[in-house]
């Protein structure tokens, strides 16, 4: 928490709201004076002057408290939101860094979780923190102190009342806190659930499986409620027995200064203001309690949103990055490369060697699971080797930063990604300033300018997801955008397998004719023959290995594998 504070609290305001505190305090201290001063000498003696005039003071001080006290909220509240807006950027910006590993480490549920609910809690203790953590210790300390200097005698009665009220605040901590903590894991599972039906929706109801995702969901949503209810439930104790303490402190201090007046060893006035000073001293304690029992809770949210910005990134920029040049021509080559995920026993790619140059087309073919997209992911570093080097234009890609090798590959993923948002939008994800020619041709190229004419042009509509596209469309939108970006190596990965033979076959041909991509090298991903044979290097994965290198006529004359795809190809083809 304090590191949070301390990293996005301005200064300035937060010391306004603490001046402006000090002045609620101080009126608030005050007003107990100012009554017994008119009760002893202006109610008791029937001075209407006298009585005129303080209670005069009696409101200006009041409305001076009054205003102090709204100006400190406004300073409070809106630094604790600023803090707030800064640190769900701080994170949205650290997770757009995240590679898959650390993206898995955190989960998507739980990060959304830390930069909402977590984050409201965060801001919930600010607040707190520059109105009661602030006032609550003054105003005891202070109210004691004045107590003391209005009747010391009258004190006795705290020496039992304050211990009662520590003995419960710290039983209702020992008990609140721990279950507050978990609270937080548990939004996590909701979320989870909750996202994981959302996005499988349609597949919920096609498998008549509504119910089970229901219970799935009030198995979690109770966990967390009954979480919640029994944490409130404990808490909720501290009000009655607050209500008790506070009635019993003032029949004591009633009854002892009562003894004292008809002794006619105390004032009237006196006993109304250590009356006021006693609820002050108690209703201080009980805040200062209640802010002891949501800073654990809010610091356990620190901690999870701390973790998110602490996080070290495992692909991390070099200290020195090579500047990349213009004179650089495509290419693209492995040398010996091995790689293997996080946590895996066995390598997942291994003894990978080719080398590929501006203007040629590398294919990778193999069967499922065999490696294809593991490949394609190291080019761009979403993923670091194990062994070997790859370079990007003769630039080892180590070397680089991320966004100067991000500048020189343009990719398709296997699933096709859109944003909400039009269909000219979407395409200046890949050139900012494109114009309508640049869009257009882009469109033309990936076979996708028929269905965006008909959906309306470049303006038409992109829900989220891309989800009032088909997939097939999907994937030709999501080939212009890569297309569209100035780069030097383009990858398609497996980004034809939605097309239909005859749009594949035009696509590519028009790929070949592209200016920019005959200066650049071209990856293809695919499970079809027919796809890669027009290629200049085609790989054959299996099992993360290199079982055939070379042109389309050298694999088919001496490639088992490939003879084998192409074998069962044809055949499916001919049924
Ligand atoms: N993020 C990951 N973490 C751990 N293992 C992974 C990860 N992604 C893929 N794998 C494993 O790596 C191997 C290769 O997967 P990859 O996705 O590269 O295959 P592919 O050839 O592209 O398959 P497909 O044609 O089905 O897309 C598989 O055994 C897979 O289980």
């Amino acid at each position: 928490m304090i590191k949070i504070a301390k990293r996005n609290l301005e200064l300035l305001p937060t010391l306004l709201a603490v001046i402006f505190l000090c002045f609620q305090v101080a009126a608030d201290l005050y007003l107990p004076t100012i009554t017994s001063d008119l009760i002893d000498n202006g109610i008791l003696k029937q001075d209407i002057g006298y009585i005129w005039s303080e209670g005069g003071k009696m409101l200006v001080v009041a409305a001076l408290g009054l205003i102090a006290a709204a100006v400190n909220v406004y300073f409070a509240s809106t630094q604790a939101m600023k803090v707030g807006k800064k640190l769900r950027e701080q994170i949205y910006r650290k997770v757009l860094h995240f590679s898959s590993q650390e993206m898995s480490k955190f989960g998507g549920s739980s990060l959304i979780t830390r930069s909402t609910n977590d984050i409201v809690q965060i801001q919930n203790v600010m607040v707190q923190f520059l109105r009661m953590m602030l006032q609550s210790p003054i105003m005891l300390i202070a109210a004691c102190v004045l107590a003391y200097y209005r009747e010391p005698r009258l004190t006795k009665v705290f020496l039992i009342s304050l211990p009662v009220l520590a003995i419960a605040v710290i039983a209702i901590m020992y008990f609140a806190i721990p279950l507050f903590k978990s609270i937080q894991k548990k939004t996590d599972q909701i979320n989870l659930v909750f996202r994981e039906g959302l996005t499988g929706v349609r597949v919920i109801r096609a498998f008549n499986q509504e119910k089970r995702e229901q219970s799935r969901f009030q198995r979690a949503n109770d966990d967390y409620t009954n979480t919640g209810i029994k944490a409130y439930t404990i808490v909720s104790f501290l009000f009655p027995i607050m209500t008790l303490v506070l009635s019993l402190t003032n029949i004591g201090i009633i009854w002892l200064g009562a003894h004292l007046i008809a002794q006619m060893s105390m004032q009237v006035g006196n006993l109304i203001a250590f009356m006021t000073y006693s609820t002050q001293i108690l209703i201080s304690f009980m805040m200062l309690s209640m802010v002891f029992v949501f800073i654990p809770r809010a610091s356990a949210s620190a901690k999870r949103v701390n973790d998110v910005l602490g996080q070290e990134e495992v692909i991390a920029d070099p200290q020195n990055p090579v500047k990349l040049t213009d004179a650089s021509e495509a290419s693209l080559s492995f040398e010996n490369v091995d790689f293997r995920y996080s946590g895996a026993e066995k390598l997942t790619l291994t003894g990978l060697n080719f080398d590929i140059h501006a203007g040629q087309t590398l294919a990778i073919i193999g069967g499922t699971g065999s490696g294809k997209s593991s490949l394609v992911n190291l080019i761009p570093r979403l993923f670091d080797i194990e062994k070997g080097k790859i370079k990007v234009d003769g630039y080892p890609i180590n070397q680089l930063t991320q966004h100067d090798l991000h500048r020189l590959i343009s990719i398709t993923q296997q699933k096709a990604v859109l944003f909400s948002g039009t269909i000219r939008s979407n395409m200046q994800f890949g050139m900012e300033n494109a114009t309508d020619d640049q869009i257009w041709h882009a469109l033309e190229v990936a076979q996708a300018a028929d269905f965006v004419k008909e959906a309306g042009g470049l303006d038409a509509v992109v829900e989220q997801n891309g989800a009032n596209f088909s997939g097939g469309q999907r994937q030709r939108l999501a080939i212009a955008r890569t297309i569209i970006k100035p780069a030097s190596i383009y990858i398609f990965d497996d980004s034809f397998s939605a097309l239909d033979f005859k749009t594949d076959a035009k696509l590519r041909s028009a790929l070949k004719q592209d200016n920019q991509l005959q200066k650049a090298v071209t990856v293809i991903v695919a499970q079809r023959i027919s796809t890669v044979a027009n290629a200049d290097l085609i790989l054959v994965l299996d099992d993360g290995k290199v079982v055939g290198q070379g042109s389309h006529e050298q694999l088919v004359a001496e490639n088992k594998t490939y003879q084998q795809t192409l074998n069962s190809q044809i055949q499916k083809e001919a049924h």
